[in-house]
């Protein structure tokens, strides 16, 4: 398919409200203007007058609309199945799925569009639908539900005409469904249609008192991770008024950035292909889109994906004290799949130290170990085990002999900081697993510290920013322990990153508790462009 169904194609979606592209067809403009007058392309007028004649059959004839499902559209559905029915990850089912009905670059591109926008304004879109539909959304069948999900977000939020919209969405019902619930979701999305989103929005919201249940619909966020951002903001030293920013870089596709693993991968192949130079830390590129199993450094793994917050913060360990010697000890205790791994290795290999990547879950390890394979096997080991269990492969020996010099703590969290790059999992999510994590991130931290030498680092770090699992994570266990202290994260964070690059409003740090000692840094994605990672150094006395 060399059209989108009369899309004015725009590639992945950046912006971070569904319509807001400039230009955009939905932005604003009234409902009844969508269905009328031609659709202008720079193909011509063909495709407008074969479509204003499926608008009209269609609409004559709703029961004889297509029985064929859309290749792109089935890819997405599929995803929203398995996410839905087996708790998938989409972004580990839709390269599967795209693959699979070997779709080209343009009809990819519509598929991640499509299920990545569906399942991240899932919440949003159900408010919708819940309006539209005659009975609770909880009676209807898994599939349907998700059959809508997809044509809301097409009439909402992409440029799909309405007409294509229907009829594709009820041809891929009565395609992989069956005929029975075609009348249904045709119907269904005909009401969906008559509003655009603003109207849509406009008629969800205006009942709502609550300020972060209201901010939750116009953003896709559930409400309780409305107020906990809010809350991150304020704890990390920020705007409350940055919230709505925050929102939106939430939903906004991130930029894939890459990263050569010093001494081992080579970026030259990705920049000579489209790549432009990282921004925020050296060694690092912004992917120009596409297979990146097209490159041969990506395939062998001597370039690898990775955000470029969690390469830097995995970098600051490096620069936190003294430069790290030859023979030094560093230890991952959480390292699965392995990306902060294969950077530390690589390094390690480079410095005469040695990385020990411990995982707990078994098929994560072999991640890792997969991800360590291009750097020198001699700098680096693999254990599989609960990291607060680390201790024992002291084996009874002293820290000071058998400990390490440099730890990572790159916690298990609720990945608050991540929504954008997992787009179903803030509706996944609740409060009660910050309570569940607390525990586990508290052990792992001072299990961590138990086996650092005296005059060693810890790196606590968390892909999420909520002060649950930050601040009062590192607070606590200082709290418990005399021989730790908290020391400055901010110069090693600069250290590693580009010169200037968190220079002025970029300054990612918070003094600690207030005072002008310490700080913690929290990177952002409306602010860095990264996840919003949380870095702390511990230095053991
Ligand atoms: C945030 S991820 C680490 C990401 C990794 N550092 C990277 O850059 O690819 C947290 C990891 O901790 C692992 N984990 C959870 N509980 C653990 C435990 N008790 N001991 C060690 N690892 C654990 C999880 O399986 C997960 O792989």
């Amino acid at each position: 398919m060399s059209e989108r169904d009369g899309q004015q194609h725009g590639g992945q979606q950046r912006g971070g409200r569904p319509g807001d592209r400039t230009g955009g067809p939905r932005a604003g403009r009234p409902a009844r203007d969508r269905q009328d007058g031609p659709r202008r392309s720079a193909t011509g007028h063909e495709r407008n007058r074969r479509a204003q004649a499926e608008r009209s059959f269609s609409a004559s004839a709703p029961g004889r609309r297509t029985r064929r499902a859309d290749p792109a559209r089935l890819a997405a559905f599929e995803t929203l199945r398995a996410v839905s029915e087996e708790g998938a990850y989409g972004n580990l089912v839709l390269p599967r799925a795209i693959r699979a009905h070997r779709l080209d670059r343009r009809d990819a591109g519509f598929a991640t569009e499509l299920a990545y926008g569906a399942l991240r304004w899932q919440g949003t879109w159900d408010a919708v639908l819940a309006r539209c539909v005659d009975r609770p959304l909880a009676d209807l069948d898994g599939a349907v539900l998700d059959a809508l999900r997809l044509g809301v977000h097409q009439l909402l939020a992409m440029r799909v005409p309405d007409h294509a919209a229907l009829d594709q969405t009820v041809g891929l019902v009565r395609a992989v469904i069956g005929a029975g619930p075609g009348g249904l979701v045709n119907a269904v999305l005909r009401k969906v249609a008559a509003k655009d989103l603003q109207e849509w929005l406009a008629e969800l919201t205006e009942d709502v008192a609550d300020d972060a249940a209201r901010l939750g619909l116009r953003h896709a966020h559930p409400a309780w991770e409305v107020r906990a951002l809010r809350q991150a903001l304020v704890a990390h030293g920020r705007d409350a008024a940055e919230l709505e920013a925050l929102l939106e870089a939430d939903n906004a596709a991130p930029v894939v950035n890459l990263v050569a693993l010093p001494g081992v991968g080579d970026l030259a192949e990705a920049l000579g292909t489209g790549a432009e130079p990282g921004t925020l830390v050296p060694g690092s590129a912004l992917s120009s889109g596409g297979d990146l199993h097209r490159l041969a450094s990506v395939r062998e793994g001597g370039v690898r994906v990775q955000d470029a917050g969690s390469q830097l913060v995995a970098r600051a360990l490096l620069e936190a004290g003294h430069r790290p010697a030859e023979g030094e000890r560093w230890l991952d205790l959480c390292a699965g799949p392995g990306g902060k791994a294969a950077l530390l290795a690589a390094v390690a290999a480079g410095r005469g130290a040695h990385l020990t990547a411990n995982e707990v879950a078994p098929h994560r390890a072999e991640l890792v170990r997969q991800a360590l394979r291009p750097v020198p096997a001699e700098a680096w080991t693999v254990r599989t085990g609960d990291g607060r269990t680390i201790a024992e492969t002291l084996g009874g020996r002293p820290v000071e002999d058998a400990g390490w010099d440099r730890v990572l703590v790159d916690a298990p969290c609720t990945g608050l900081g991540a929504l954008r790059r997992r787009p179903e999992s803030r509706w996944r999510r609740t409060p009660r697993d910050l309570a569940e994590l607390g525990p586990l991130q508290r052990g792992l931290l001072q299990a961590a510290l138990d086996v650092t030498r005296p005059g060693g680092t810890v790196a606590y770090v968390t892909c999420s920013p909520h002060a649950a699992e930050t601040l009062a994570v590192v607070q606590d266990v200082l709290a418990a322990r005399d021989d730790a202290e908290l020391v400055d994260a901010l110069a090693p964070v600069r250290a590693a990153a580009l010169p200037g690059a968190l220079d002025g409003d970029r300054d990612p740090s918070r003094p600690w508790e207030g005072t002008a000692g310490p700080a913690t840094v929290q990177l952002w994605p409306h602010v860095h462009g990264t996840d919003a990672m949380f870095l702390a150094l511990l230095r053991k006395r």
